[in-house]
């Protein structure tokens, strides 16, 4: 197969979607790989390392979509890329569809086969996803930290605290990868940490892996009201996968947070779970100040740290790769359950529920989605 790699445009998105050891694999199994001139740059990753490793560089990003049969990416298309979309075109990246109308509408009508990473599942998990959550949830408590510093708009806490004067607090909604990372970081800082979560039996295993070092707390409105109140660093890590974030912390409860407290909405990719939170933000300028609160909302936090996390998420994504490149997109979905998890558009057909309930649009299961129309691959 042709397997196209565009350089990414989103702002700041240094990551890029495969190494050149990945396109070793995907070369040693008969597979021609197009990467787009600098591509891998952000990543330390040179033209002349992904040669080597037997890919073909093309200058053109239009000319990379045209040729290759699946296009491999990190981060969703922005406009300026729908107009590569064509019928039968494989896109593997990430989608978050339920927040990305417009994206979605572009996909179903011009017949692409998109299948999200952030939707892979394999024994309830998301295999796809949890490495970027790892790397977004560490950086969550330390972003967090940077912009409590006065001189960043917050309001001059230091997390750990110092000796006769106590530790900065932060509350984690959602106690899955992100939240679990982030509070490792935030415990490593010494800060005092809440954890709430809804599954009374992740907050026991989050019990179990940190002991008295955190609190943990059944997620419900009060619950919620109180800890946001009392946080210094709050941390969105919500996800119900496929769907739009739930709007979790109001406006309300914003106002009732001290003035310099900091916001930090990991979960902003599918929409975020702040109502306050009304524009995802952007390396260049990540943050604005609403109630006199920082408010943070950028949707691809590990682009900031590309070489990490490039080389984290191709380790998970090439092998799924492999597997629709081996077999053509029809036959890997059919043989993988992960991958039918994955489908969230074919044949101008929504195949993932949360999306198309979500977006309103008829939900076909990707068990059937190719049986309507035989796309040509
Ligand atoms: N902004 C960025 O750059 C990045 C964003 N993310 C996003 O972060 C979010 C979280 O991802 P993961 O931690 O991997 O998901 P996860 O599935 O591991 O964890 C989500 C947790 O939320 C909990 N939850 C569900 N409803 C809840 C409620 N009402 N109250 C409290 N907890 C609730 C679930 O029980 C689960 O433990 C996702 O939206 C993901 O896409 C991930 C990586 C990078
Ligand atoms: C998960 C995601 O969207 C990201 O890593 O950018």
């Amino acid at each position: 197969m042709l397997i196209g790699i565009p350089k990414e445009i989103k702002n700041n998105e240094n990551r890029v979607a495969i190494t050149p050891s990945g396109v070793m694999s995907l070369v040693q199994a008969g597979h021609h790989v197009l990467v787009e001139t600098d591509a891998g740059v952000g990543s330390s990753f040179s033209d002349q390392d992904y040669l080597t490793a037997g890919a073909e560089v093309v200058n053109k990003a239009e000319e990379l979509w045209k040729r290759s049969s699946m296009v491999m990416k990190v981060k969703e298309p922005l406009p300026a890329e729908y107009q590569y979309f064509r019928e039968g075109l494989i896109l593997f990246t990430y989608l978050h569809l339920a927040a990305e109308p417009l994206l979605a509408q572009a996909l179903k009508d011009n017949g692409v086969i998109a299948i999200a990473y952030e939707t892979v599942c394999v024994n309830h998990t998301l295999p796809l996803l949890t490495p970027m959550s790892e790397v977004a949830g560490r950086m969550a408590s330390q972003i967090g930290a940077q912009f409590l510093q006065r001189c960043n708009g917050g309001k001059g806490i230091l997390l750990a605290g110092v000796p006769g004067v106590s530790r900065g607090k932060v509350t984690i909604i959602g106690g899955g990868v992100v939240g679990t990372n982030a509070a490792k970081l935030a415990v490593g800082l010494g800060a005092d940490v809440t954890i709430l979560d809804v599954s009374a039996e992740r907050l026991r295993q989050l019990d179990d892996i940190f002991g008295t070092q955190i609190k943990t707390l059944i997620s419900n409105p009060l619950t919620i009201a109180q800890a946001v109140a009392e946080a210094d660093l709050l941390i969105g890590a919500v996800l119900i996968p496929g769907a739009k974030a739930p709007k979790l912390v109001t406006e309300e409860m914003v106002r009732a947070m001290k003035p310099g407290s900091v916001i930090v909405d990991v979960a902003i990719d599918q929409g975020g779970i702040v109502e306050t939170i009304d524009r995802i933000t952007t390396h260049d300028n990540p943050t604005y100040d609403k109630h006199g609160v920082v408010h943070y909302a950028v949707a691809n936090m590990p682009g900031s740290v590309p070489r990490t996390s490039t080389m984290a998420l191709t380790n998970v994504t090439v092998p799924y790769a492999l597997q629709i490149a081996n077999k053509g997109a029809h036959q890997a979905i059919a043989e993988s359950d992960a991958l039918k998890h994955g489908l969230n558009v074919a044949n101008g057909q929504i195949t993932y529920q949360a999306v198309a309930d979500d977006l309103g649009y008829p939900f076909i299961a990707a068990e059937t989605v190719f049986e309507t129309k035989t796309t040509t691959l």
